[in-house]
C-alpha cells in the first residue's frame, strides 16, 4: 500500500533521503501521519549516522524503497502524546532506534523478544501498520507508536547518546545474552573498530572485562588503548600477533561492515567460545569447519534488541556513563560524512545536529 492511500498523513515535515542507488542524500519535503492515540511526536535534535544507513541508502542488501529518508539512533523531545499513552509527556527527552511497529501478538512480541518478530517494520524503509512506508530520522521530527520509544536518561548528553538507539543496543544484547553484563572478568575480543566496536569496548570495559580489539588497522593501537580503554591489540594482518592471541578470547562481538573470512578471528576463541556477528556484509562470510569443530565454538546472529533491552541499555549507559563519541555534523554534510564512512574514516560516530543546537 502506498503513502496516497493513507489519508491521516497531512503533516508536512522536512528531512533528506536518498532517491537512487548513488546514495545521494538531497533535502526532502514528505507526509507523516498526525498524532494517533498510541503516539508520540518527537522533534528531532541528533540522529546517529549507521553504516546500516549507508547500506540501504546505495541498496546494498537490494531491499532499498526509495525515496529512503534515513536514521535510526533518534533523540528528541517529545511536543505531542496520544490519549492512550501514559509512559511519556511533552518536553521528555526520548529516543527512538530500528523498530517501528511489529504484530504484538507471537511468541517474540509477548515475551519482550519483537525485535524477532517476522512481521517487524523498521523506523525506515518498513510498512507501518497503516500501510505507509516509514521515514527516518534525518527529519526535523517524528512520530512514533510510544511502545517503540525510551526514555533518555537525564545524565547522557543527547548528541552523545544518539548512537545507543542502534549501536549501542546491538551490541549489548549479545553481551547479555553472553552473560557479560552481570559477571565480569571475560576475555572479550571486538572485532573493527567503528560505531559498534568503539561503544562494545566502551561497554566491556564498564562490565569488568579484559577487552581486546582486533583490527587490520595498525593506527587504532593506540586509540584504543589511550582513548577507549582496551586493554589489548592484535593487529589482525600480523601472522605472530594472532598466533599467539589463539584460544585466549571467552566471547568475540565481530562488527565488521564488510566481507571477511571468520576462521582466523574463531581461532581466537578459547574451546566453547562464542563469536557474536552483528556487522552485516552484503556477501557471505567465509566460514571454515575445522576453526569450528577443533573448538567446539558457536558463531551467532543478533539483531539490534528489544525494546525493553533499549530501555535497560540506556539505564546501563546512565549509571556507567557510557555515551559514544561523536563527531557533530550539519545536514549539509551527510554526503560527506557518508564517504567517509565508507573509507572508515570517522571515530567513532557521525551524528547530524538536526535541530541546529551546537549553533545556539
Ligand atoms: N545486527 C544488527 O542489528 C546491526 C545493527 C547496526 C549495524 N549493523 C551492521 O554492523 C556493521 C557495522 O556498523 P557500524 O555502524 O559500526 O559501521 P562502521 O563503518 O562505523 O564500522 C565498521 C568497522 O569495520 C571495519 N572494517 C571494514 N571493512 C573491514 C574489513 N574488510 N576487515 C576488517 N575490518 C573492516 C571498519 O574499519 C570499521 O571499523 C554494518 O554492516 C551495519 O549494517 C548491524
Ligand atoms: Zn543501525
Ligand atoms: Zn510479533
Amino acid at each position: 500500500m502506498a503513502l496516497e492511500s493513507t489519508p491521516n498523513h497531512t503533516q508536512s515535515v522536512a528531512g533528506w533521503a536518498a532517491h537512487d542507488s548513488s546514495g545521494k542524500i538531497v533535502p526532502y519535503i514528505f507526509k507523516r501521519r498526525e498524532n494517533g492515540v498510541n503516539d508520540v511526536s518527537i522533534k528531532v535534535m541528533y540522529c546517529g549516522i549507521c553504516h546500516t544507513d549507508l547500506h540501504f541508502a546505495k541498496n546494498d542488501w537490494g531491499i532499498t524503497m526509495y525515496p529512503v529518508v534515513p536514521g535510526h539512533e533518534i533523540t528528541g523531545v517529545i511536543t505531542k502524546v496520544g490519549s492512550n499513552v501514559t509512559k511519556f509527556k511533552i518536553g521528555d527527552r526520548v529516543g527512538v532506534g530500528c523498530l517501528a511497529a511489529s504484530c504484538l501478538e507471537c511468541e517474540f512480541c509477548q515475551n519482550s523478544q519483537e525485535n524477532y518478530c517476522d512481521q517487524i517494520q523498521f523506523t525506515y524503509n518498513g510498512i507501518f501498520w497503516d500501510g505507509s512506508v516509514t521515514y527516518g530520522g534525518y527529519s526535523d521530527m517524528v512520530v512514533a507508536d510510544h511502545r517503540y520509544v525510551v526514555h533518555v536518561p537525564d545524565n547522557l548528553p543527547m548528541d552523545a547518546a544518539a548512537p545507543l538507539l542502534c549501536a549501542g543496543v546491538t551490541v549489548f544484547t549479545p553481551m547479555k545474552d553472553c552473560q557479560l553484563v552481570e559477571s565480569p572478568g571475560k576475555k572479550v575480543g571486538v572485532v573493527g573498530l567503528g560505531g559498534l566496536g568503539h561503544v562494545s569496548v566502551k561497554m566491556a570495559k564498564a562490565f569488568g572485562h579484559h577487552v581486546t580489539v582486533i583490527s587490520t588497522s595498525p593506527s587504532k593501537e593506540n586509540e584504543a588503548k589511550q582513548r577507549l580503554g582496551a586493554d589489548s591489540f592484535i593487529l589482525s594482518t600480523n601472522d605472530e600477533q594472532m598466533q599467539r592471541g589463539k584460544r585466549t578470547l571467552d566471547v568475540i562481538l565481530d562488527t565488521v561492515s564488510a566481507q571477511h573470512s571468520l576462521g582466523p578471528i574463531l581461532e581466537l576463541l578459547k574451546v566453547n567460545g562464542t563469536l557474536a556477528l552483528v556487522g552485516a556484509p552484503d556477501k557471505p562470510i567465509e566460514l571454515p569447519s575445522f576453526p569450528l569443530i577443533f573448538g567446539k565454538r558457536s558463531v551467532k546472529g543478533s539483531m539490534t534488541g528489544s525494546m525493553k533491552e533499549t530501555q535497560e541499555m540506556m539505564d546501563v549507559c546512565g549509571k556507567h556513563n557510557i555515551t559514544c563519541d561523536v563527531e557533530l555534523i550539519e545536514p549539509d554534510q551527510i554526503n560527506q560524512a557518508f564517504d567517509r564512512l565508507a573509507r572508515n574514516d570517522v571515530r567513532y560516530r557521525f551524528v547530524i545536529d538536526i535541530a541546529g543546537n551546537s549553533k545556539l
